[in-house]
């Protein structure tokens, strides 16, 4: 269960400078106000158009910084340390780590694939997923089974002993999803996991996030973020729209339609998140 209330962030962005000027400061409110509860054994879309804040969420939420002001919990425990971050420079803006006390035991209970996939180029997947295992304090047979059994459900088999070096978008997504997963944690939190994926891996990665959410996969709590409707339609339980900055509707994609008044999940979209526009 995962439980985001009220959250702000905001950054201090530079502008950019001429040849004999300075450039000056700017602050940047990339979140202001998301809410969202995702509950186990479904799956939950942050749904925003680019900018909305989507990434700058889930990158609270993974403990990387803290929120000015607000809340998160992963099955009740804080990753939020409490205290918000006076206003910094951009250059610090991303090195002040939220990591205290119960923030590293929510962690844990997570397993998360962000847009910077990271593996070590040298290892193969198999040692890219063991060590992570390891590293989550796996003993090394547990860690390879897992690997095993999660190349089997991600149909990564053939790749597993091959060196990360020179794979392609698709499987290096799913060599991180498959790392993120292995301690086999209650929360998968994914942050536009179908970026550059094919029609094939998109089809591939949506079975096997229903598997996860299913009783047999675990009941696992999903969140993921991304800006394409059709995603959300063939997936989400439920939808949190997010338009800058803020969490503006949420609920199933029915009911989203109904708020809304329209028949399509894009226009529903389109209304819900940016009023104004419609109006006008
Ligand atoms: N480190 C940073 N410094 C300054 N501004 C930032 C920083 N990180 C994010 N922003 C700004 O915050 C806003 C929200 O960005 P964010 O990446 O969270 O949006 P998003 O919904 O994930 O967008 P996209 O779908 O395009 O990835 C944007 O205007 C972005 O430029």
């Amino acid at each position: 269960m995962i439980e985001i209330q009220d959250v702000h962030k905001h950054f201090v962005a530079r502008t950019g400078a001429g040849l004999f000027k300075r450039g000056t400061r700017r602050v940047v409110h990339a979140v202001q106000g998301v809410s969202l509860a995702a509950a186990d054994g479904r799956i939950t879309g942050l749904l925003g158009a680019n900018g909305a804040g989507k990434t700058t969420t889930l990158r609270m939420l993974a403990g990387l910084f803290a929120p000015d002001r607000g809340h998160i919990a992963v099955d009740g425990i804080a990753v939020t340390p409490g205290h918000p971050e006076p206003a910094q420079p951009a250059a610090e803006n991303a090195g002040a780590p939220a990591r205290a006390g119960g923030t590293l035991a929510a962690l844990a209970r997570m397993g998360i694939l962000g847009d910077a996939h990271g593996l070590y180029p040298r290892l193969s997947a198999r040692e890219n997923i063991v060590y992570f295992g390891r590293l989550q304090g796996m003993d090394a047979d547990r860690a390879n089974a897992r690997a095993e059994e999660l190349a089997k459900l991600l149909e990564m088999q053939a790749i597993l002993d091959r060196r990360a070096e020179g794979f392609s978008q698709g499987e290096r997504m799913k060599t991180a999803l498959a790392r993120a997963l292995v301690h086999d944690p209650a929360n998968i939190v994914l942050d536009e996991p179908t970026n550059g994926l094919d029609v094939l891996a998109t089809r591939a990665l949506r079975e096997a996030l229903r598997w996860l959410r299913s009783p047999a996969g675990g009941a696992k709590c999903i969140v993921f973020s991304t800006h394409i409707m059709q995603e959300v339609e063939q997936l989400c339980d439920e939808v949190v729209v997010v338009s800058q900055g803020r969490s503006v509707a949420r609920g199933s994609v029915p009911a989203l339609l109904e708020q809304a008044g329209e028949s399509r999940f894009e226009d529903a979209f389109v209304k819900l998140a940016f009023p104004d526009e419609v109006a006008a």
